[in-house]
């Protein structure tokens, strides 16, 4: 799958934070019972890269991708753990030129038009903007249409079930992404019926057809 792919799959990407390894299986289980197949689990713990591996080989249905990926070594790391696909919450000349020698598809992070140029030269034209809502949200994404028509986003950083489908409806917007699937209170209680149903409720959130989209 390519990142076109991966960002078409449904209209929530769910960011997640494992803090213990023993939560990852149940909650990725939990994401895909309500329809959330794409997954992205943060580099942001100890336990991370074993959570995206264990994912990886015990979760029928998951698509799983390593988001925070900020460093050349991690393009290795998330391969051999078996991710999917990897996140960025920006893009240097460093990450470009690891993401041209990896196999692993990128998503890579922007807030500026001048980040967006770069990105693009770069050859990307999926592009995370992060983070949404402080860039400038729906204003921003409506501004950034105009000389880049060419790029698709999926917007992270200040969305929530409230705001998701507001810029889902954004003509450059593919899909969202968002913690609010997987509350901390209700990974650290194990409710993994809550979390099935917040899947639900994202999944049921209306994707537009992007330009250039047959339906089917
Ligand atoms: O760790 C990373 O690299 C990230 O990707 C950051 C996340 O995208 C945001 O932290 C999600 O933002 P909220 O939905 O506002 O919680």
């Amino acid at each position: 799958m390519d990142i076109l792919d991966i960002m078409r799959t449904g209209p929530v990407i769910p960011v997640i934070v494992i803090d213990r390894l023993e939560d990852a299986v149940p909650l990725a289980r939990a994401l895909v019972a309500g329809g959330v197949r794409v997954l992205e689990l943060t580099l942001r713990t100890p336990v991370a890269l074993k959570a995206i591996e264990a994912i990886a080989n015990e979760v029928e249905g998951a698509i799983i991708g390593v988001g925070t990926i900020a460093r050349v070594q991690d393009f290795d790391a998330s391969l051999k753990a078996g991710a999917l696909f990897g996140v960025s919450p920006g893009l240097t000349p460093e990450l470009i030129a690891a993401a041209r020698d990896s196999a692993l598809p990128l998503l890579p992070g922007v807030m500026t038009p001048s980040d967006v140029i770069a990105a693009r030269a770069a050859g990307f034209t999926e592009l995370k903007l992060f983070p949404a809502q402080q860039a400038g949200g729906i204003g921003m994404l409506k501004a950034l249409a105009g000389p880049f028509p060419d790029v698709t986003f999926c917007p992270t950083g200040g969305i929530s079930a409230a705001t998701a489908a507001d810029f889902l409806v954004l003509p450059n917007v593919a899909c969202v992404g968002g913690s609010w699937l997987t509350p901390a209170e209700a990974v650290a209680g194990k409710d993994w019926a809550r979390i099935t149903e917040l899947a639900r409720q994202a999944c049921a959130l209306a994707r537009p057809a992007l330009q250039g989209e047959t339906s089917s």
